[in-house]
């Protein structure tokens, strides 16, 4: 679905961002996109909902050039920018107005993520927090069904508890004909939805698999001795240290996405 091919871009005069970026991603995956600050992963999700355009290589999203901006191509994604601007006006106008672009709307979804995030529809958009209005971008990014949906740190300005409705929402009202892709900080935020993982640094995508595949190459263990384990990577922590060692005979453990992207960014060839 999305097909990145040595992709550089650089904000007017300043340094080129990325290296021949290569992507290739299907539709059927919540992809978690990590990197560190300012290594272009808005930059990217500008890039591929055609809102800037390759300074050279090429970008296609269903065999669609996103920078032409074609009504039909629109209708199938949707981007949560990190920061956005909503009108002064109802929140059931706001859909009203804005659904009739996405052929596929789910208005009784809109309605059910509202209640889950304690929203009414009556409610004004210029009377709300930014968290508030983010919840409200949130549920109709889910309902508007779009085959691509990109999500700018969703998750910042969301209370704990909304962090939690976050999560139980996104692996509920996701479709095997969609593909998601989550740029964030707040990798526990995401951990238990992503099935794949991406990181981009040094101008490219250093990773680029699934969740099933990690679990099956590494176990991520506590553990009190350093010397306990031969570890891939290691991190001291309060009594101990975490480590990522090669599956053997271990069981699968739950995925420390923190401590593997740490891992990649101190050395990632140690993972090919
Ligand atoms: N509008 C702009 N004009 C000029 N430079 C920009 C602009 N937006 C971003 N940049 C620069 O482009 C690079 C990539 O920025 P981008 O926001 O895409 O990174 P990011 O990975 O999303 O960062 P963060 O994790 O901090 O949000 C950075 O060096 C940034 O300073």
């Amino acid at each position: 679905m999305i097909s990145v091919k040595n992709l550089d871009f650089q904000y007017s005069k300043r340094a080129m961002i990325y290296n021949q970026l290569n992507l290739e991603l299907e539709v059927g995956k919540i992809v978690g996109l990590l990197g560190k600050n300012g290594t272009g992963k808005s930059t990217l999700f500008k890039l591929m909902s055609g809102l800037l355009q390759p300074k050279s290589g090429s970008i296609t999203i269903s065999e669609t050039d996103p920078f032409r901006r074609e009504p039909s191509f629109l209708s199938k994604l949707f981007f949560v920018p990190e920061e956005f601007d909503m009108p002064p006006i109802r929140v059931r106008d706001f859909v009203k107005n804005t659904a009739v672009f996405y052929p596929r709307f789910d208005y009784s979804l809109m309605n059910e993520l509202l209640k889950e995030f304690s929203l009414q529809d009556g409610q004004n958009l210029k009377g709300m927090s930014y968290g508030q209005k983010k919840k409200v971008i949130i549920a109709f990014a889910l309902a508007t069904k779009a085959e691509l949906i990109l999500m700018d740190e969703p998750t910042n300005g969301l209370d704990i508890p909304s962090k939690n409705i976050f999560r139980k929402i996104m692996a509920g009202h996701f479709e095997e004909d969609q593909l998601i892709m989550i740029s964030t900080h707040q990798v526990k935020d995401i951990d238990t939805i992503i099935d794949h993982l991406v990181v981009l640094d040094e101008g490219g995508v250093i990773y680029n698999e699934s969740i099933f595949d990690l679990t099956q190459k590494y176990n991520f263990l506590t553990i009190s001795n350093e010397n306990a384990v031969d570890a891939i990577y290691s991190e001291a922590v309060l009594g101990g240290y975490k480590a990522i060692v090669s599956k053997q005979d271990h069981e699968e453990t739950q995925v420390d996405l923190e401590l593997f992207f740490n891992a990649l960014i101190s050395d990632y060839k140690q993972f090919f």
